[in-house]
């Protein structure tokens, strides 16, 4: 039973809705991952499910990205198990049979904007409050290699480069011009605008549109499969290091203090 995503039926046949539920802000904790990946394994196997809508329970945030809490003050075992997790969520989605449809309803920063980015499509709510992008370099953290490319296959070389040095959060206009959504759309028409998106990829025969898909995101993939214990350990020696931890802490508490 899994308590923060919820997986419910969507209103076409054949699509099944994903809602991301862990509050406060929808944040990857270990827990999280290993209920994503278990949800998206149950449906992956589910040959009446062709089409999958990802979105947030509650509008306001998608997803905050990687849990910072998971990556701060913990010893380096527990930072390559969550890293592990972190390669198998991405692995899941990017590799998915079924088309993936984001219906992007707040906030999306870094591996939000990730998850985001493994869909087959993207629609924003057009809410100036809601942006997205990889900002990790904000945060004085680097972008694995993976999610770069993921951008960069997304976005184009020069686009991504650009946004990746300046970890540039976009609001929902400027991520349609850029390209790091697909759709743009009023906030009360995001659900409905996601579904009919939706058909119109499901109108296209499943074998012949899955080996497409196989086609154009394997070599991204295999790049991180052949080198996945490497990427935990430079993930490991990284945020291991006493400067990225002091900048993950001043990061985490400029957050708690936004509200003081
Ligand atoms: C050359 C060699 C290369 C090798 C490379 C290898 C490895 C690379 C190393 C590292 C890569 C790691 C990659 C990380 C990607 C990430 O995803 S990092 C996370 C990025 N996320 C963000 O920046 C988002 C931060 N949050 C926000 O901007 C806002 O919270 C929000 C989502 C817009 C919501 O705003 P709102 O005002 O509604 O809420 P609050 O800000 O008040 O937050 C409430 C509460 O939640 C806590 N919180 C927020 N975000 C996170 C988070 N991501 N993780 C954990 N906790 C979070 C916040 O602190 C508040 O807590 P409280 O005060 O205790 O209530």
């Amino acid at each position: 039973m899994s308590h923060r995503v919820l997986v419910e039926a969507g209103p076409a046949a054949g699509v099944a809705v994903l809602k991301f539920r862990n509050p406060p802000v929808n944040a990857l904790s270990l827990e999280m991952l290993m209920e994503l990946v278990i949800s998206l394994e149950k449906l992956e196997n589910d040959k009446a499910v062709r089409g999958i809508v990802i979105t947030a329970e509650n509008p306001g945030i998608f997803l905050a990205g990687l849990d910072l809490t998971e990556m701060c003050g913990r010893n380096p075992a527990h930072y390559a198990k969550y890293w592990e997790a972190v390669q198998e969520l991405w692995l899941r989605l990017y590799q998915s049979s079924k088309v993936l449809v984001a219906a992007i309803n707040g906030a999306c920063p870094a591996g939000g904007c990730l998850a985001s980015l493994t869909c087959d499509y993207r629609v924003m709510a057009d809410n100036p409050k809601y942006t997205i992008g990889l900002n990790e370099t904000q945060l004085g953290i680097i972008a694995p290699f993976w999610f770069k490319d993921t951008l960069v296959n997304t976005v184009g070389h020069r686009a991504a480069e650009q946004a990746l040095q300046l970890g540039t959060l976009f609001p929902p206009a400027k991520a349609l011009q850029v390209g790091i959504v697909d759709q743009v759309v009023p906030e009360e028409q995001l659900q409905s605008a996601a579904l009919s998106v939706m058909a119109q990829w499901l109108a296209i025969p499943d074998h012949a549109r899955q080996l497409t898909k196989t086609m154009m995101r394997k070599p991204t993939v295999d790049q991180l499969v052949k080198q996945r214990e490497a990427d935990i350990q430079s993930f490991v020696g990284l945020i291991s290091q006493d400067s990225i931890q002091r900048a993950l802490q001043t990061y985490l508490q400029k957050l708690r203090q936004k509200k003081g």
